[in-house]
C-alpha cells in the first residue's frame, strides 16, 4: 500500500475479512488525505463487469434518434438517456463532452419513495440490458455497504451504522460515454466537480483522464488497474463528517493526441442516503479545531439544491 501526497492509496478488500481494523484505518487514512482510494478484490464479479461494458458500448453505438427516444425532456436526466452537451458542472461555462444513461433503484409499486425516485426506463434495442444493469446495481450496492462499514469503523461508529442510512437510498448507476475529441477540442471531457452523494464507486477509469485536485493545488492522475475500483467521498458524507472525510474535486481531461480518436467509457455508481435521512454532523467529527460548519438537511432536499446548480433539476 502506498499513500503519499502524490499517490493515491491502493488496497485490497480481501484484507477486510482478514484484519478489518487495519483495512479500515488504511482506507480511512486514504480518504482523509485525498478523498479517494483505489480498491482491488472488491467483489463485483468480473464476468458481470465485462457483460455490462459490452451492453454499454451497444447502447451508445445506437443511432442518435434511437437514443433520443429515451431522453426525458424536463426529467432532469434522472433516468434514461442524456445527450451530449447538456450537463454543465457547477460554475463551468462549457458543457461536458459526454453523453450518459442513468439507472436508479427498482422500487415495488406504491413504495414510500416512489414520489421522489422516478421509475427506470430500459432501451429495447439492447438485449439483456435490464438484467445486466439491475444485477450490477445490486453488486455495487453490496460492495458500497462493505466500504461504508469500514468507514464507520474508521470513524469509531458501529460497523452497521450506515446500513439504515442508505436503505432504499436514491442511488444512481451512470453509464458514461465520452466520444473521441478533435485535435483542437476546447475544454475537458468532464469539468472539475465534486460528487453530491455519499460515496462513489467507479469502474472503467483505466482509460486515462481522471484527475483529482490534491491538497497542494496540483492535479493528480487517478490510475486504477484493469480490475480495480475507484472509490471517492461525496458531499453528503463530507457534510455528515464535518469535512473529516473530504469530497475532493475531480475532472476528466482530454486525452493526449494519440488517444483522441478513442472513446472513453466509465461507470460510476453514486451511492446515496435514503431520501428522508437527515444529514446532521456526527458529534465525533466536531472539535475545537474543527467547529461544526453545516446545518442539518435531508438527503432529498440537499440533492434537489445541488441538481438545480448543475442544471439537472
Ligand atoms: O468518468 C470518470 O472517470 C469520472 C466521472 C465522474 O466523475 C462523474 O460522472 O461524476
Ligand atoms: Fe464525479
Amino acid at each position: 500500500m502506498t499513500d503519499t501526497a502524490q499517490t493515491i492509496a491502493s488496497l485490497s478488500m480481501a484484507e477486510l475479512s482478514e484484519d478489518a481494523e487495519a483495512f479500515s484505518a488504511r482506507l480511512g487514512g486514504a480518504f482523509e488525505t485525498h478523498g479517494f482510494a483505489i480498491v482491488s478484490d472488491h467483489g463485483i464479479p468480473g464476468g458481470l463487469i465485462a457483460e455490462a461494458e459490452a451492453r454499454m458500448r451497444d447502447l451508445f453505438a445506437l443511432p442518435e434518434e434511437a437514443k433520443r427516444k429515451y431522453f426525458i425532456e424536463g426529467g432532469g436526466g434522472a433516468r434514461g438517456y442524456t445527450p451530449f452537451g447538456i450537463e454543465t458542472a457547477k460554475g463551468a461555462s462549457d458543457h461536458d463532452l459526454k453523453e450518459f444513461w442513468h439507472i436508479g433503484r427498482e422500487l415495488a409499486p406504491g413504495h414510500r419513495f416512489a414520489d421522489v425516485m422516478q421509475a427506470n426506463i430500459w432501451p429495447e434495442e439492447v438485449k439483456g440490458f435490464r438484467e445486466t444493469f439491475t444485477a450490477l446495481f445490486s453488486a455495487f450496492e453490496m460492495t458500497g455497504l462493505r466500504i461504508l462499514g469500514a468507514i464507520a469503523r474508521h470513524l469509531g461508529l458501529p460497523t452497521e451504522f450506515f446500513d439504515d442510512t442508505v436503505e432504499d437510498g436514491n442511488s444512481v448507476l451512470r453509464l458514461l460515454h465520452y466520444p473521441p475529441v478533435s485535435a483542437d477540442a476546447p475544454g475537458v471531457r468532464a469539468a472539475a466537480h465534486e460528487d453530491i452523494n455519499t460515496i462513489t464507486l467507479l469502474l472503467g477509469a483505466e482509460e486515462a483522464g481522471l484527475e483529482l485536485l490534491g491538497r497542494n493545488g496540483e492535479w493528480l492522475p487517478v490510475t486504477p488497474g484493469e480490475d480495480e475500483l475507484v472509490v471517492n467521498i461525496g458531499d453528503m458524507l463530507q457534510r455528515l463528517t464535518n469535512g473529516v472525510l473530504p469530497s475532493t474535486s475531480h475532472r476528466v481531461v482530454n486525452p493526449p493526441p494519440d488517444r483522441r480518436g478513442e472513446s472513453r467509457y466509465s461507470m460510476p455508481f453514486f451511492l446515496h442516503f435514503r431520501p428522508d435521512y437527515r444529514i446532521e454532523t456526527l458529534p465525533g467529527c466536531v472539535s475545537e479545531d474543527r467547529p461544526a460548519q453545516y446545518e442539518p438537511i435531508t438527503a432529498h432536499e440537499y440533492l434537489m439544491e445541488r441538481l438545480r446548480e448543475i442544471k439537472l433539476a
